[in-house]
């Protein structure tokens, strides 16, 4: 059984004031092309968000393939180590598919292929150039909580931090080129990528 976890529990503050998970993206909303990419290789789907952003993403998310599990901050804006961490401690497969909800170019495809490197091991994490793409990665979803949970015990935030922790595997660039574009990793923080990327659909 495989998981989705979709991190959505920032403050877009690049974004403006409202918030990009359920801003729409040509006519969809942003977190909602997530799921529907995500949804495509997955068997459950969990939503990591605070308490006050169920609503709306809820409705974002209505009549989906999937009935989405939310999985809530006890304590906001601890970053998106702390949101992975408590997406995966909601779901039931034993490996999960992790990925921002501001990256509705994600390749369902390409997240086949990252569960398929991650097996035996406790992570496949892209590293596209020289930054691990952590939340586009598929982990082991009880190793990488724990791993997540001694990193934020150490007072570290970084979310490349646990994967050190971890058996993982990297997904270096020859190998993500072979089976995607970078485009899966984009992400929207601003209007004006939003405007741009709209055009894209
Ligand atoms: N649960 C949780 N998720 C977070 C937190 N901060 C960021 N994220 C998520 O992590 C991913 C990457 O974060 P950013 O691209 O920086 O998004 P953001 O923090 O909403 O945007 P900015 O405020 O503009 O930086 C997004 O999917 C966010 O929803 C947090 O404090 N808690």
């Amino acid at each position: 059984m495989r998981a989705g976890v979709i991190v959505a529990g920032g403050r877009s503050t690049r974004f403006g004031d409202s918030d990009k998970a359920v801003a729409e993206l040509s006519g969809t909303p942003m977190i909602r092309r997530v799921a529907d990419r995500l949804g495509q290789v997955v068997d459950e789907l969990v939503v990591n968000c605070r308490d006050d952003q169920v609503d709306a993403i809820d409705a974002a998310l209505s009549g989906h393939a999937f009935d989405p599990a939310f999985a809530l901050d006890e304590d906001p804006d601890q970053g998106p180590m702390a949101g992975i961490a408590t997406g995966l401690g909601a779901v039931e497969g034993e490996y999960a598919a992790v990925v921002a909800c501001d990256m509705p170019f994600v390749d369902p495809a390409f997240i086949s292929y990252l569960f398929e490197r991650a097996a035996s091991h406790e992570a496949a994490v892209p590293r596209p150039d020289e930054w691990f793409q952590t939340t586009q990665a598929v982990y082991h979803a009880d190793a990488m909580r724990a791993a997540c949970r001694r990193a934020l015990e150490r007072g570290e935030h970084k979310v490349v931090e646990p994967i050190f922790d971890l058996d993982y595997v990297v997904v270096e660039r020859e190998d993500v080129l072979e089976h995607t574009s970078l485009e899966t990793f984009e992400n929207l923080n601003t209007r004006e990528e939003f405007e741009a990327a709209a055009e894209r659909f």
